[in-house]
């Protein structure tokens, strides 16, 4: 027995110094995407020297870059496997580091997939602080019957790309948005302010869709405090880092999310989960 303590005290040390050592996970990481390697895997696993010779990065040292990718390998960022007649490692990509494609919108695929029907009695949608506005080009691509806005400040809009179907529109989500959808899209929006500026927005998107009788679409995170699955931890850990982005942000649990949700005059509402840290929260204005 007296064994068994001890081995349970070394694995709360493992434990303690995996905790702290994060940190390491976190550089290596910031090395690879500095150096582009997942765009550079992107077409086919490569050996070390085929992703060296593709980055155009002077001095590369390749002797720790091998560490660095035998690390992250070893971590199941990225897939290393021996060639049997050569002897070499090649590197590919993984599940996880296909989130490291400069050109990859993962979340956005996870929610046309998930929440299909959802879009579908929609002819207009706003998606309110949708920056340059690609969420909303990609849920209008996917769905042509759908007008698409994208609404954000005016020097935002002001810089964003021509999208098919999708009309920038300039203005304060604090003061007034001026257009009536069927749908209001807040992505990644409600978790930057607190609840007394969220009930602000909810009760200007409330006021948007009233005329059409819309709804509103939240992409943000649930949190989950006990579950161990990874996305559930990361939302966990996400709230801390709203500390440090954006001091009166947080992230909610669901019975945050419904009282919050009442503020606002949207009483009834749907979690759907799906494969990401962010959930899709449907709510419908209060009778
Ligand atoms: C965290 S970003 C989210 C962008 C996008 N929805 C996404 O998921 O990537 C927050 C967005 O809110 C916009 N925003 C901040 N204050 C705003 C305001 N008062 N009115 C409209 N948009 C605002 C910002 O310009 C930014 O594009």
């Amino acid at each position: 027995m007296a064994g068994d303590g001890e081995e349970a005290t070394l694995q709360g040390q493992a434990k303690i110094l995996q905790i702290m050592d994060n940190f390491v996970e976190s550089m290596a990481l910031k090395c690879v995407v500095e150096l582009g390697v997942a765009d550079t895997l992107n077409s086919h696993p490569m050996t070390l020297p085929q992703i060296a010779a593709r980055i155009p990065f002077p001095n590369l040292d390749m002797y720790r870059l091998s560490r660095v990718m035998r690390f992250l390998s070893s971590r199941n960022v990225f897939n290393a496997t021996v060639d049997k007649e050569s002897g070499e490692t090649m590197y590919g990509l993984t599940d996880s580091s296909k989130w490291l494609l400069t050109d990859n919108k993962i979340v956005m695929k996870a929610v046309l997939k998930y929440y299909q029907g959802g879009f579908d009695n929609i002819e207009t949608i706003v998606d309110v602080g949708g920056g340059w506005g690609a969420a909303v080009a990609e849920i209008v691509e996917a769905h042509p019957h759908i007008k698409g806005f994208n609404f954000d400040l005016p020097n935002v809009v002001a810089g964003a790309p021509k999208y098919p179907n999708v009309i920038h529109v300039g203005g304060d989500m604090f003061d007034t948005i001026p257009i009536n959808p069927d749908a209001i899209f807040l992505k990644w929006i409600l978790h930057n302010w607190s609840d007394e500026k969220s009930e602000e927005i909810l009760k200007n998107c409330r006021k948007a869709v009233e005329e059409r009788k819309g709804k509103l679409i939240i992409v943000d995170g649930v949190l989950r405090p006990k579950s161990e699955n990874l996305l559930d931890v990361e939302a966990q850990r996400y709230d801390l880092k709203m500390m440090v982005i954006s001091p009166s942000g947080k992230e909610r649990s669901e019975d945050e999310w419904e009282k919050l949700l009442k503020r606002g005059g949207f009483s009834r509402y749907t979690v759907i989960k799906i494969p990401s840290f962010l959930s899709i929260i449907e709510a419908f204005p209060s009778e």
